[in-house]
């Protein structure tokens, strides 16, 4: 089995004649967390569409070794499925009742498992939507912001969740973010994606990660963003 879980080399996507991805290089090894930042605009989900094989208008050398998952901003649950229903749509051969309760269980959403997707808050339908993706039992997590519509408290929920569940299974992760802190919480390495290429990567201290120990890190990533941080004037 191959290192890597995500080979990219000199990948090029142009939309008209301007070119979001030029020359793109990209390396996600097996079981690593990788949390990619940029500015609004500069390739992000593209690149994610790229790797889920949903986007094949490119040039270059694009290689994902094995199966992959992704979540998105919005949780895109079918409305007409209950919740259990829409954790094992798609899955064959398997008991699809059995290996969602198991998925629900780890997202801690076991009494909803019957529930309408209408009923749920905006924290729960993303953590049945993380329950979709595990299911699968992906080797390439793709996470385009999937707490960006979630509010504080929440989303400091599911940073514990998605580490927890990281953990326990070791998907390669690939995580759209605005959020600095959040992808230097999380990701054993941050990529700043600036006109089409990675031009910075930094690499946060061990886990566990106290937040005084990223201060300095992230002064560091908001200069690669183009961001002037006042604060630390
Ligand atoms: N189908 C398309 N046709 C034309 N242009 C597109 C298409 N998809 C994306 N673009 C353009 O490519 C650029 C990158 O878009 P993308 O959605 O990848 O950015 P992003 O970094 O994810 O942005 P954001 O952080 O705001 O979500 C944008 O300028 C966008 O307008």
């Amino acid at each position: 089995m191959a290192q890597h879980v995500v080979r990219v080399r000199e990948l090029v996507r142009q939309f008209g004649t301007r070119k979001v991805l030029d020359n793109l290089d990209l390396d996600v090894r097996r079981g690593e967390f990788v949390a990619l930042l940029g500015r609004s605009g500069s390739g992000k989900s593209t690149l994610l569409r790229v790797l889920a094989g949903l986007d094949r208008e490119v040039s270059g050398d694009v290689r994902v070794d094995g199966t992959v998952s992704v979540a998105f901003q919005q949780p895109r649950l079918l409305p007409w499925r209950r919740v259990w229903r829409n954790v094992s749509l798609g899955l064959h051969g398997v008991d699809g009742r059995a290996v969602a309760d198991r998925a629900l269980a780890e997202v801690r959403l076991s009494e909803h498992a019957e529930a309408w997707p209408i009923t749920l808050s905006g924290g729960e339908a993303q953590r049945v939507s993380l329950a979709r993706a595990l299911v699968r039992e992906p080797d390439l997590l793709l996470l385009d912001e999937p707490f960006g519509a979630l509010d504080a408290l929440t989303r400091l929920a599911m940073h514990r969740l998605v580490e927890d569940l990281w953990q326990a299974h070791r998907p390669g992760v690939l995580l759209v973010t605005h959020d600095i802190d959040e992808a230097l919480q999380l990701a054993d390495r941050v990529l700043v994606l600036d006109e089409g290429r990675i031009r910075a990567e930094h690499l946060p201290p061990p886990r566990p990660r106290r937040h005084a120990d990223l201060a300095e890190l992230r002064d560091r990533v908001l200069a690669d963003l183009g961001v002037e941080n006042h604060e630390a004037a």
